[in-house]
C-alpha cells in the first residue's frame, strides 16, 4: 500500500524492487542495477539501506548477521556499545553490504538525533528501514528505563520523520520497533520495564494507523525470553522479587540465533501494523483485541 514500487518488472525472473528512495520518477538504470544486485531468490531486503539502533547487542548482533545474508546495500549500526571487533566481524560477512558504525545514545536530545540522521541521509541519500532496538532492564532505574526503552525510541522515530514524512516531500519509510512479549502481558515483578514495552507496542500501533498520512509504515517485533546479558540478572521493582531472573529463566527460552531468524523473517514480511510475536523460535502475527474505538 505504501511501498512506492518501481516500474513493474517481469515477475518471472525478478522480484519487484521496492523503493522509497526515488518515489517520483524511478530511474530505469536504478531498476537495472537493483536487478543486477538482487537475484530472483533474494529477499525484500536486497539492496536496501537499513539503520539498526542497538545492532551490536546480544539480539542485535545475531540479527545484524542474519540481515547481512540478505544482500543489503548498507547496514548502519547505531549503538552505545563501541566494540570495533564486532563491527569488523560484521564487515567481513558480506562484500555486497557496506557496514558502518556510528556511536549513538538514544537518550540524547532529539536535535542530536536529527543531526546524526542528517549525516547518514547526506551519505546514503535514502534509508528504507529504521530498526529501533535499544533497551535496558532494571526496575531500580525508573527514569533510565523509560528514557531508553520509550522516550529514546519515540525521539529517534520522530527525528527520522524529518527525512521520511511524505508531507515534507519525503519518500516514506519503514519502522521496525523492538517491543517485547512483556508489552502484551507484563512480567509483574518488572512493571516499569513491562510498561515501557507496552508503550512501544501502543506507540507503534498508532504510527501504523497514521501511515496513510505520513507514508511511514510501522510494526513491532516482540521476542519472548532470550538468554542474553540483559536478562542474566536484573532488579525487580522495589525488590518485590529478588530472584525474578532466576525464576523466569527456569522456563523455556530461545537462543539469539532463533530470535534473529524470526526477526528478519518478520522484516521481510513488511506488514504495516504487524504485531510479531517471536517466542521459542516461532513467528506469529497476533491479533490485538479492540475494547474501545475513538471513532476518529
Ligand atoms: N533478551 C530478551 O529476553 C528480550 C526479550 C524481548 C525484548 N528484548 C529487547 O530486545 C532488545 C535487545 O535486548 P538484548 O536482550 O539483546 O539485551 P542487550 O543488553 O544485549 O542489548 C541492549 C541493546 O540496547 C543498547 N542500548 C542500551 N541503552 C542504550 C542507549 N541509551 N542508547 C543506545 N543504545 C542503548 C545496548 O547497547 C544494546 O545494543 C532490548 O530492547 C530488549 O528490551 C529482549
Ligand atoms: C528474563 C526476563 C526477560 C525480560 C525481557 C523480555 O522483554
Amino acid at each position: 500500500m505504501y511501498t512506492k514500487l518501481c516500474r513493474p518488472v517481469p515477475s518471472i525472473n525478478f522480484r519487484t524492487v521496492t523503493c522509497f528512495c526515488k518515489p517520483r520518477q524511478l530511474n530505469k538504470y536504478y531498476n537495472i542495477i537493483a536487478r543486477a544486485n538482487c537475484s530472483a531468490s533474494s529477499s525484500f531486503l536486497c539492496d536496501k539501506n537499513v539503520i539498526f539502533v542497538a545492532g551490536l547487542g546480544d539480539i542485535g548482533l545475531d540479527t545484524s548477521k542474519e540481515l547481512l545474508k540478505r544482500d543489503l546495500k548498507n547496514l548502519v549500526i547505531l549503538d552505545r556499545i563501541d566494540k570495533p571487533e564486532l563491527v569488523c566481524e560484521l564487515k567481513e560477512l558480506n562484500p555486497k553490504t557496506k557496514v558502518t558504525f556510528m556511536p549513538y545514545d538514544v537518550t540524547v536530545p532529539i536535535a542530536e538525533s536529527k543531526k546524526l540522521l542528517k549525516k547518514i541521509f547526506d551519505k546514503l541519500k535514502c534509508v528504507d528501514i529504521l530498526i529501533n532496538g535499544a533497551g535496558i532492564l532494571d526496575d531500580h532505574k525508573i527514569e533510565a528505563t523509560i528514557a531508553v526503552n520509550y522516550t529514546g525510541l519515540v525521539n529517534t522515530t520522530t527525528a527520522i520523520m524529518d527525512f521520511w514524512d511524505i508531507r515534507k516531500g519525503g519518500p516514506g519509510g519503514i519502522l521496525c520497533n523492538i517491543g517485547s512479549v512483556t508489552g502484551f502481558n507484563a512480567i509483574t515483578q518488572v512493571p516499569v520495564y513491562s510498561g515501557s514495552k507496552a508503550a512501544v507496542v501502543n506507540f507503534t500501533r498508532s504510527l501504523a494507523k497514521l501511515a496513510h498520512i505520513t507514508g511511514v509504515t510501522a510494526y513491532t517485533v516482540n521476542p519472548g525470553i532470550i538468554r542474553t546479558s540483559l536478562v542474566a540478572k536484573f532488579n525487580s521493582w522495589l525488590d518485590v522479587e529478588p530472584d525474578v531472573a532466576e525464576l523466569l529463566l527456569e522456563h523455556p527460552t530461545q537462543s539469539t540465533k532463533e530470535c534473529a531468524a524470526s526477526f528478519v523473517k518478520a522484516i521481510e514480511k513488511n506488514k504495516n501494523g504487524g504485531l510479531w510475536f517471536l517466542d521459542q523460535g516461532t513467528l506469529e502475527n497476533i491479533k490485538w483485541r479492540k475494547y474501545w474505538d475513538p471513532c476518529i
